[in-house]
């Protein structure tokens, strides 16, 4: 027999539980919180919450943790979970949580063996290290969560920190839409949120938010809250916004946006992905250089043989600049200001 994990959840949490249960298997365990709500553990890491009314307008992913360093965002996920345990939050529309990989969490690690925000869609198919397999689990467990949905909008936001600092210290990155149009509501959704600036996603990927939007054509994203810091280091006022707002959709309360206008942003579009190409590959920019820091036209960028990049135009910035990464894969995005 499998110990009482509800009884773990409800006593100690949902991020200590998910300490403990690692990539361990277990058998759902489902019960209802009051005569409204129904919460079933599916795995270690997710928890499906279900309002017995099905009128719910939005079907929600909120993830946390695809990089197990990237603390706040779990905590947050654990903050939203246990107030829905207490009833402080009445639960009106689906919502699927996700602590993303236990495994590097309890390691402190942005991964173990390989970083599985390049993994989904697909990425994680032939490979059989348990985060390939976290992957394909998350993947199934999103698929089965939006399919069996009945609202008529889907949303994942995949809460992620950042391990530079940034001149915009919240961002959003929002995937390539697939020829959709880039959707106004969820940027006034950002701007509600305290949080301006969003960068456009310019091609397919591995991430999580990317899989959400192709597959299942949610509005999803990932969603920069920081710099990267210990559990027990991060200021929960510092998320409050955002908290509050995903707390709203899950209660399906109204969110105090306004309408849409390009001046309250900061967009910003992709120019170039530079990828490393070589063992030879290093930054000319100091380790702590703040993400969106610009450039003048000229300066050489990266050493990397015939890929090195040399600026083209003055004001072109770099973002997740990351040297120490495989050959093959993004060790930056050139991003340029822009409208939509
Ligand atoms: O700070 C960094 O260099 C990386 C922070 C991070 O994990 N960012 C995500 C962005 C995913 C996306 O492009 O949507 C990642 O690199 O996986
Ligand atoms: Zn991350």
């Amino acid at each position: 027999m499998q110990p009482d994990w509800k009884n773990i959840l409800l006593q100690q949490g949902f991020l200590e539980l998910t300490k403990t249960l690692e990539n361990k298997a277990i058998d759902v365990v489902s019960w209802k919180v009051n005569d409204n709500t129904k919460v079933s553990l599916l795995a270690s890491g997710i928890l499906l919450v279900e309002p017995f009314d099905t009128s719910g307008v939005c079907d929600l992913v909120i993830s946390s943790g695809v990089h197990g360093n990237e603390t706040a965002p779990i905590e947050i996920v654990d903050r939203l979970v246990a107030k829905i345990l207490t009833q402080d939050l009445v639960v009106r529309n689906r919502v699927l949580l996700i602590i993303g990989n236990p495994v590097a969490m309890n390691l402190s690690q942005r991964f173990d063996i390989e970083n599985m925000n390049r993994l989904f869609n697909g990425h994680h198919v032939g490979k059989n290290h348990h985060e390939a397999i976290r992957a394909a689990q998350l993947e199934n467990m999103v698929s089965d969560f939006f399919v069996a949905g009945t609202a008529t909008e889907r949303r994942h936001y995949d809460l992620h920190t950042a391990i530079r600092g940034s001149k915009y210290s919240k961002f959003a990155v929002y995937p390539f839409p697939d020829g959709r149009d880039w959707s106004k509501p969820q940027l006034e959704f950002f701007l509600a949120s305290g949080i301006n600036t969003v960068l456009l996603g310019h091609q397919p990927s591995g991430t999580f938010s990317y899989f959400s939007s192709h597959r299942f054509n949610a509005h999803a994203f990932t969603v920069e809250l920081g710099k990267v810091k210990p559990f027990g280091e991060n200021n929960p006022e510092d998320f409050a916004l955002i908290e509050d707002n995903l707390a709203k959709l899950i209660s399906d309360e109204a969110v105090n946006s306004k309408p849409f206008d390009n001046s309250d942003f900061n967009l910003f579009a992709v120019k170039q992905e530079l990828v490393k190409h070589s063992e030879e590959f290093s930054l000319n920019i100091a380790d702590d250089l703040e993400n969106f820091s610009d450039f003048k036209r000229g300066f050489q960028l990266s050493n990397d043989g015939e890929h090195s990049y040399i600026v083209e135009q003055d004001g072109e910035a770099i973002v997740f600049p990351n040297a120490k990464i495989p050959i093959g894969q993004r060790a930056g995005l050139i991003v340029e200001k822009t409208d939509i």
